[in-house]
């Protein structure tokens, strides 16, 4: 086992492994709460029963494509890459797709499975790999700043500690507020153990965050430990092959194909961004390019169409993957463990309740900070680079999407070279890229 995973050539070992992987899961597990929340439309009152999903098929949906999605990752690719239904397109998927567009769950769950076909053929032809290796190593990087500076942004709110504001879109929120005490607290004690280099520290500060905040009432005791009584799948499971056989054509329209197209897009990119900023922070990228990378997108569309058939939006490598490197994680091992835990939580489920999302909170802050440091790698001395890789890591947090920020960046990077004379640097993908986000931005968003 050691071996296959080739702990010595990582230099890691199963504590670290077994601890981040762990670490992954606990910053991950709010997913198993949020994304029925979310794809039931829960918090939209007075909504016919027919336009909601099934709570309790999309929680057991929710469990298996993420073990799925973990388990193919680390057996197949052997990165320490967790994977689960993605927070970017759950929204989409429950409020646009559904509520604005009016597409019944069961279409849109069938737009998921084809964007899931569609990735595992680009994978399979190498296009995808080609792309990810084009893009030049600034952006990469910026990529992953970027993505460091969404999830910070994330865990902020999630703490409440930075709200709304009519008047300046943010602020600061009410600091005396239990959920953000709790966050701050948390957030101090994982970055005592981070200073101190306490190996899990992070898990170590969700652990004790969410102690203290069981003493404090400002986390709830479990109501029980294990619960047997699983809940029904028969709702949601394979309903999304049932248009293409009972229905066709209500597939065969422009609508429909948006939706396709903007799965697909969000995730490409998305996921490209995930597995460099997660194997950059491992130190497992090679002369700037991803190892076994057709292996590990595999396994991402892999997760996706197996989410599809269960009854969950898409599922995607999760950028909280950076909590379990950062508390020592180096190979699939720890993905592996991750993919466990997904499985035996869907018997744990009343424990799992009570980790909110203010425990978790100071390790999404902590991983943008871990993220950000791919920024020392920019020579921002020049100005074409500097201007694209800038503008990739802030449209993220500020467009509140991955794929925004993507899109602006690649398509100031040819114009900021060509001006520069430095056109021959420009790998030709770069130029199709160029003219894909002009058009996304046209058609798609
Ligand atoms: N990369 C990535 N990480 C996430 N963590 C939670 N949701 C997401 C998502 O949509 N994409």
């Amino acid at each position: 086992m050691k071996k296959y995973f080739q702990f010595e050539e990582l230099g890691t070992n199963y504590r670290r492994e077994i601890i981040g992987g762990l670490t992954t899961f606990l910053a991950m597990a709010y997913i198993l709460v949020v994304n029925p929340l979310t794809l039931t439309l829960e918090s939209v009152p007075d909504l016919p029963d027919s336009m909601r999903m099934d709570y309790g098929a999309v929680f057991m949906a929710t469990a298996l494509a993420a073990a799925i999605g973990c388990l193919v990752m680390g057996i197949l690719a052997k990165y320490p890459i967790a994977l689960a239904p993605g927070m970017g397109l759950n929204a989409f998927f429950a409020y646009t797709v559904i509520l604005t567009y009016g597409i019944p769950w069961q279409t849109a769950l069938t737009g998921v499975l084809f964007s899931g076909l569609i990735f595992i053929l680009l994978t399979l032809t190498g296009l995808r790999e080609t792309i990810i290796n084009a893009i030049p190593a600034e952006l990469k990087y910026a990529v992953g700043a970027g993505i460091g500076l969404y999830i910070t942004f994330i865990g902020l709110q999630n703490a409440e500690i930075i709200v709304d504001n009519p008047a300046t879109l943010v602020g600061l929120g009410d600091l005396s507020n239990s959920s953000a005490l709790l966050a701050i607290f948390g957030l101090v004690v994982t970055v005592i153990f981070m200073v101190r280099g306490i190996q899990g520290g992070i898990f170590f500060g969700i652990l004790i965050a969410a102690v203290v905040g069981m003493i404090f009432g400002v986390v709830n005791l479990p109501s029980a430990v294990i619960d047997l009584s699983l809940p029904s799948m028969a709702p949601t499971f394979g309903v999304a092959l049932e248009p293409i056989f009972n229905d066709f054509g209500s597939l065969m329209n422009i609508q429909f194909l948006v939706v396709v197209l903007t799965f697909l897009f969000v995730d490409f990119f998305d996921t490209a961004g995930t597995l460099v900023a997660v194997a950059n922070q491992a130190g497992l990228m090679k002369d700037n390019k991803l190892p076994r990378a057709s292996k590990a997108l595999l396994a991402d569309s892999i997760a996706t169409v197996s989410g599809a058939i269960f009854g969950t939006s898409t599922t995607t490598s999760y950028i909280e993957s950076t909590s379990g490197v950062a508390a020592g994680a180096r190979s699939g091992f720890a993905a592996v463990v991750t993919g466990i835990l997904f499985l035996l939580s869907i018997f744990f489920y009343p424990v799992l309740e009570v980790i909110t999302s203010a425990v978790t909170a100071p390790a999404l802050i902590i991983v943008g900070v871990l993220m950000v440091s791919a920024l020392g790698k920019i020579d921002w001395s020049r100005f074409e680079i500097a201007v694209p890789a800038f503008l990739t890591m802030i449209t993220m947090p500020l467009g509140y999407s991955i794929a925004t920020g993507i899109a602006i960046g690649f398509i100031f990077y040819p114009i900021t070279m060509l001006v520069a004379g430095k056109g021959k640097q420009i790998h030709p993908i770069m130029y199709g890229l160029f003219v894909i986000f002009i058009l996304y931005f046209i058609f798609l968003v």
